[in-house]
């Protein structure tokens, strides 16, 4: 991988202007997505059809995916990957049950209730990739979550294919949700956002996608909510000379095999480990079947940076605040306090990336391109919005009168100051 050396200072400047010019490499998209978005909304349905076909070659009229497809996919699913994801979906499961808010009440002050509720989202729109590979582990991901908020009506998109893989659909099935369409790309977020013909209008749309998904949920956020930029994935390891170079290199290429934009980072404070690593990713490609895009994102975006302590260890990584960071560190798990960004964190020499991608139940719809320094993995959280609500009596009112109103005429609006003063039983035409 291309090497980076010198002081933090140094290295850090150099990562900020890489990562400048591969933000004006976004344009480009931006121009492509927002005209697929524009394209969606005149045309509905028909764009649809047309994008498939251009994208994805499919014809595609109908987009839903019928009872009886999904019925099939039971015969068809490999049993062994059936044990397997209702495995992962327990672990999912227990580890999201956590993350439940259960609102507040407040009722200390005489005749003044205040509280919280949490209230599920009501539609939600869930992307499930397909371009390149299939994601059934993203489908638990992103659905047993809003399950467990409660959001009643739960619809997916994906890619169309000629033949689903039967692990997709049983996936959906499992975790419950309401519809799935054949429908991918820019042009499937779109459609969630403004709606179609076929395809409802929601209230958020959520999920994992590469660079045209991502930039779709960009642009359309504010339309519809949207959970976070989860685009091409990335891994940063943090590795000293305790650890393992063919264990490093695996890793890294677990999440560059994603995507050609897909970014692996490794931070050493070991010259030796950086060579070794090195050999090991060479020896590895060469045995991958998706080595074209693995070696692409490894040779392109792949970097080596090598610092001369750990404490410049962990202050690069945070500046790059990656979406998954291993620590391939003796006693790792006493460096969680360093970690300051980062999407999903992973502990020790043996937690390798993808135990959270399929098992651990956590979750792996993760920030991207830096945003987990504001971002955070999906979550429950994620599905539910907060209502506050307020009771006051005559009595409270009457009790709080005095600084309402003042606040009120110091910010000149005396609307505001009647609409109180009324309930005091002023006269408000004196
Ligand atoms: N960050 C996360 O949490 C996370 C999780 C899982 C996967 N991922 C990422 O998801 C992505 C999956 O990518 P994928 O490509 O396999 O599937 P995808 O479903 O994200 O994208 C496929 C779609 O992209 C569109 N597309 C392809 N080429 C296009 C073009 N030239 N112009 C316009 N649209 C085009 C097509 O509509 C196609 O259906 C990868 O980048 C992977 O790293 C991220
Ligand atoms: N590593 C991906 C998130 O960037 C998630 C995933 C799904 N399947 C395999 N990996
Ligand atoms: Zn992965």
């Amino acid at each position: 991988m291309k090497r980076l050396t010198g002081s933090a200072k140094v290295i850090s400047a150099i990562l900020a202007q890489e990562y400048a010019a591969y933000a004006k490499t976004q344009d480009n998209f931006d121009d492509i997505v927002a005209e697929i978005i524009k394209n969606v909304r005149k045309d509905g349905d028909k764009a649809l059809t047309s994008y498939a076909k251009q994208f994805d070659n499919m014809s595609i009229e109908t987009f839903e995916v019928s009872r009886e497809t999904i019925d099939q996919a039971f015969e068809e699913i490999d049993p062994e990957v059936l044990v397997a994801l209702k495995n992962a979906k327990r672990n999912i499961e227990s580890y999201h049950k956590h993350q439940v808010e259960p609102g507040f009440v407040d009722a200390k002050t005489d005749g003044v209730v205040r509280g919280q509720l949490v209230l599920p989202i009501e539609k939600v729109g869930v992307y499930v990739p397909g371009g390149t590979a299939a994601y059934p582990s993203s489908v638990l991901m992103n659905v047993l979550p809003a399950k467990i908020a409660g959001v009643p009506e739960i619809y997916m998109v994906t890619p169309p294919q000629e033949k689903f893989n039967p692990a997709i659909l049983v996936a959906a099935a499992l975790s419950g949700v309401t519809k799935i369409f054949q429908v991918g790309g820019a042009q499937a977020i779109a459609a969630l956002a403004y709606g179609t013909a076929s395809i409802p209008k929601v209230d958020k749309i959520t999920g994992p996608g590469n660079i045209f998904v991502a930039t779709a949920k960009k642009q359309v956020f504010g339309q519809v909510g949207i959970d976070m930029i989860a685009g091409p994935s990335e891994i940063g390891v943090i590795a000293d000379q305790s650890a393992n170079a063919t264990y490093v290199a695996a890793d890294l290429l677990s999440q560059a095999e994603h995507d050609r934009l897909a970014r692996a980072i490794l931070v050493t404070n070991s010259v030796r480990l950086a060579d070794e690593v090195d050999l090991a990713l060479e020896a590895q490609l060469q045995t991958l079947p998706r080595e074209a895009i693995a070696r692409e994102s490894i040779e392109t975006n792949g970097r080596t940076i090598i610092t001369e302590s750990v404490e410049e260890m962990f202050e690069l990584m945070n500046e790059l605040a990656p979406e998954h960071l291993e620590v391939a560190m003796d006693d790792a798990i006493s460096y969680l306090p360093k970690i300051k960004n980062a999407g999903s964190i992973f502990l020790g020499h043996y937690t390798s990336e993808p135990i959270g991608d399929y098992y651990a139940g956590t979750n792996h719809v993760l920030p991207t391109s830096g945003t987990a320094r504001f971002y955070s993995a999906l979550g429950v959280y994620d599905f539910v919005k907060r209502s506050q609500f307020t009771y006051y009596s005559q009595d409270a009112v009457i009790t709080a009168a005095k600084d309402i109103t003042k606040l009120a005429y110091s910010e000149g609006l005396q609307a505001h100051a009647r609409a109180i003063e009324i309930r005091e039983g002023v006269n408000v035409d004196d």
